[in-house]
């Protein structure tokens, strides 16, 4: 069964459900064989993938070609691509025209939009042109310059009501769902409790009604401090590290390669 927008906005008030950000072939098969309902292509892999310091430099085509490798291998989670920075900041014109992209030309399914209320106007335009779309709020990290760093967001009462401000009007415009960042446990289940539509938390608590993480990050694929909300499921990168240098000590010992990765018969 493959997952629709519409599909997964049932999944309000039910068990729980887990989906995790895909870059390419290798995790987006992962993550649909794990039967998520749901895979984000992240800007996020400016950092994973690219090498980048933040999600600010990462192009359309950049984004496109991560979202076209997992549309060529997944096959029933619902594939939701993430705007990249200022590709819908300057006009609804240019966030309708560049979400089209996606669904043009990478079988992505969904796009997933960053902010609030003064977004509303963007999300209800794609709605209406055929583009489902996941809302977005708390930490928005394409913020990050205007906020000065990743902070947990919502610790102030005038900025709680802001964030369930900012829900209601993304519900309001018609998204299907809305990921909620770096927020404390209590306003991710106020919010989560306001909505009619699914929200999927990252760092927003126990309550929300589906969780998601960066891939590279439950994996151990990073070096380096990871935020509180992250939880590593297994360590990537040691193994990874540990298999090259075995290699490397194979072939110096003249241990790699062995008879069985041969090939038999006579050069005379
Ligand atoms: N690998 C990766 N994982 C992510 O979760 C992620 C990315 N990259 N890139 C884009 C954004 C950046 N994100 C971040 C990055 C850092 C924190 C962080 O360090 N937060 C502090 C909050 C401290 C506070 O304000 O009290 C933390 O200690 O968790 C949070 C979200 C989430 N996203
Ligand atoms: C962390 C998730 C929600 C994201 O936006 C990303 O991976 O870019
Ligand atoms: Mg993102």
């Amino acid at each position: 069964m493959k997952w629709t927008a519409r599909k997964l906005r049932e999944l309000k008030g039910g068990d729980p459900f887990a989906a995790l950000t895909a870059y390419d072939a290798f995790t987006g098969r992962i993550a649909d064989e794990a039967g998520l309902p749901l895979c984000l292509v992240g800007d996020s892999l400016a950092g994973t993938v690219l090498g980048y310091d933040d999600t600010l430099p990462v192009t359309m085509d950049e984004m496109l070609h991560h979202a076209a490798a997992v549309g060529r291998v997944v096959t029933s989670a619902l594939i939701v691509a993430d705007m990249p920075f200022m590709s819908y900041q300057p006009s609804v014109a240019d966030g309708l025209r560049s979400a089209g992209r996606f669904l043009k030309q990478a079988r992505s399914d969904a796009v997933k939009i960053e902010g609030g209320a003064h977004r509303a106007e963007l999300i209800s335009a794609c709605r209406e042109n055929g583009i489902p779309v996941l809302g977005h709020i708390g930490l928005t990290p394409q913020s990050v310059r205007e906020i000065g760093g990743y902070r947990i967001q919502g610790r102030e009462p005038e900025e709680v009501r802001r964030l369930l401000d900012d829900a209601m009007a993304v519900e309001q415009a018609g998204a299907f769902a809305v990921v909620l960042e770096c927020m404390p446990a209590s306003l991710g289940a106020k919010i989560t409790e306001a909505l009619t539509i699914p929200t999927i938390g990252i760092g927003a608590g126990p309550d929300c009604d589906g969780q998601v993480l960066v891939i590279s990050d439950l994996l151990g694929m990073n070096r380096g401090r990871a935020p509180r909300f992250v939880k590593r499921y297994a360590d990537f990168a040691s193994e990874a590290q540990r298999a090259v240098e075995a290699f490397r000590d194979e072939v110096g010992s003249r241990r790699f390669p062995s008879s069985e990765h041969c090939y038999g018969g006579d050069a005379r």
